[in-house]
């Protein structure tokens, strides 16, 4: 019997074989012995039983009509009634519908110590309880309900598990029917992870309906960043011309040199995001003097969307990078260029000033040093990594990369050091929050780095703790 009371079916049908010479045997009759039964011929039926075909394993479908589903079921796969095609097999997948799992109830004798394995996907997230539990505790409370596969698609089963993830999170209350079902994935190719009792369903069931859950926090801030800094560039700038003096030229450029001054404001302060959390979390320890103070909620997020953060620093940055590569002609950025002679009337330029040199060398280094930073956050190459190759590749380029960064927008902020106050005033917050961000990032960082700060951090982080104070008697 299993845990929760139900009658398991596992390896304990014995049956008596006859080998020539050795005498008879005694072998084991495994659920996988026997063909495995597919309830409901519908787009999931189908492509299930195929990929089993496919793998060599025989394949049993019940349905309300199996005379109209023959003709469209793989071959080789029988197609009967569900009472018939139940009493051929132990490993049961009900590929109906949720809504007809009050149906199922039909069934309910037939399947009876039976591996029911419920495929089944919810319309929306709710916190109700899953379809898996429903089924096991409302409608087959006498079979022994597995969940997975929910989340490979009819699709993808088709066309040789390409195009979708191959990890699929399996189930149930009841170990050995866990245990069948899992080597039953294995079979067919997947790469099944065991996710423990019935209950954790909920959560399965929640993996389709997700959409990028780890990315709202980095996008939000992201947008919000966008939103701020155009606005801001644009009013004090271009708009604030306009008005003072009637001059409509730096609106015209704004799509393009305006907003690629944005993005590089953007994509510096967002590298600059990504290291902040780890910093606060740092010196949060130091202060109560213990690793195990749960941070706040919000602290949490921010460290757990850095990866996000840094993708996205990445994605502005490459934006940036192609922007200022169209741009950069002595007609945009004449100040970076040493004048030629002037021939009718107009200006030419020769080659840049070494200011311009050293602006494109910082923008390329940085941009190269992010890309770095992006290929390795890959899980891929994480798994090719040591863990101290990885905090060295993630730590120590990270804050070379916001250095030669914060050094690419000062050398831009001071190509014209006779009007550098132009530019500050132009564009003060975002002057503060590229330049100031990140040089006060570093400067805590170094901070950090001192002996007697980095020595205690790293006794904190082995588990030592502060001696509590003693409470009086
Ligand atoms: N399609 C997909 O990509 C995926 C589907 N799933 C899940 O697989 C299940 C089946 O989906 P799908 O195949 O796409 O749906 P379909 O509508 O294509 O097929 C469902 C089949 O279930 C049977 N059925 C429907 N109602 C009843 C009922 N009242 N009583 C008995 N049998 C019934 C029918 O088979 P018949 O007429 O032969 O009896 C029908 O063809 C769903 O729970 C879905 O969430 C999960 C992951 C991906
Ligand atoms: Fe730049």
């Amino acid at each position: 019997m299993a845990a929760n009371g139900k009658m398991s079916t596992g390896n304990e049908m014995v049956v008596l074989k006859t080998s020539e010479g050795d005498g008879p045997q005694y072998v084991k009759d495994s659920p996988r012995d026997h063909p495995i039964v597919i309830i409901g011929a519908g787009d999931y039926g189908r492509s299930f039983a195929g990929r089993l075909v496919k793998t060599g394993i025989r394949v049993v479908i019940g349905s309300r009509d199996p005379e109209r589903r023959r003709p469209n079921v793989p071959e080789d796969v029988v197609v009967t009634s569900h009472s018939d095609a139940i009493s051929r097999g132990k490993i049961v997948v009900l590929a109906v519908p949720r809504d007809a799992y009050s149906d199922m109830a039909e069934l309910r004798s037939d399947l009876t110590g039976k591996i029911v394995v419920d495929v089944s996907n919810k319309e929306r997230l709710d916190t109700e309880k899953s379809n898996a539990e429903y089924l096991s505790e409302d409608i087959l409370d006498k079979s022994l309900v597995v969940k997975g596969f929910n989340v490979v698609s009819a699709w993808s089963l088709e066309s040789g598990l390409a195009g979708g993830s191959k990890e699929v999170p399996i189930c149930s209350d009841d170990k050995e029917a866990r245990g069948e079902v899992i080597q039953l994935a294995k079979d067919m190719g997947f790469f099944p992870m065991d996710y423990g009792c019935l209950r954790a369903a909920r959560d399965v069931e929640a993996i389709p309906l997700r959409l990028l859950p780890g990315w709202r926090f980095a996008t939000k801030l992201m947008f919000g960043l966008l939103a701020f800094m155009s606005i801001y560039v644009l009013f004090q700038g271009p708009l604030y011309k306009y008005v003072k003096s009637g001059v409509t030229k730096d609106i015209q450029h704004f799509p393009g040199k305006g907003f690629n001054r944005v993005l590089a404001m953007l994509a510096l302060t967002l590298l600059a995001l990504v290291y902040f959390p780890g910093i606060i979390a740092a010196f949060r320890q130091l202060a109560y003097g213990t690793k195990y103070q749960r941070f706040p909620i919000w602290l949490d997020t921010w460290l757990k969307s850095r990866k996000q953060l840094g993708l996205l620093a990445l994605l502005v940055a490459s934006l940036h990078a192609i922007f200022s590569a169209c741009l950069m002609s002595p007609e945009y950025y004449y100040h970076m260029y040493e004048k030629g002679p002037v021939i009718e009337g107009r200006q030419f330029y020769g080659m840049m000033f070494w200011r311009g040199e050293l602006l494109i060398f910082t923008g390329g280094l940085a941009l190269a040093l992010m890309s770095v930073l992006g290929v390795t956050s890959t899980p891929s190459v994480q798994n090719a990594m040591n863990w101290r190759e990885f905090v060295f590749v993630q730590s120590k380029l990270g804050f070379a990369c916001l250095f030669v960064g914060t050094a690419h927008c000062i050398v831009y902020g001071s190509t014209g050091f006779n009007k550098m106050y132009l530019y500050v005033w132009y564009t003060p917050p975002p002057a503060l929050l590229v330049m100031l961000l990140p040089c006060l990032l570093i400067l805590l960082k170094l901070f950090l780095l001192s002996p007697c700060l980095n020595s205690r951090l790293m006794q904190i982080r082995r588990g030592w703790e502060s001696k509590p104070k003693a409470t009086p008697v």
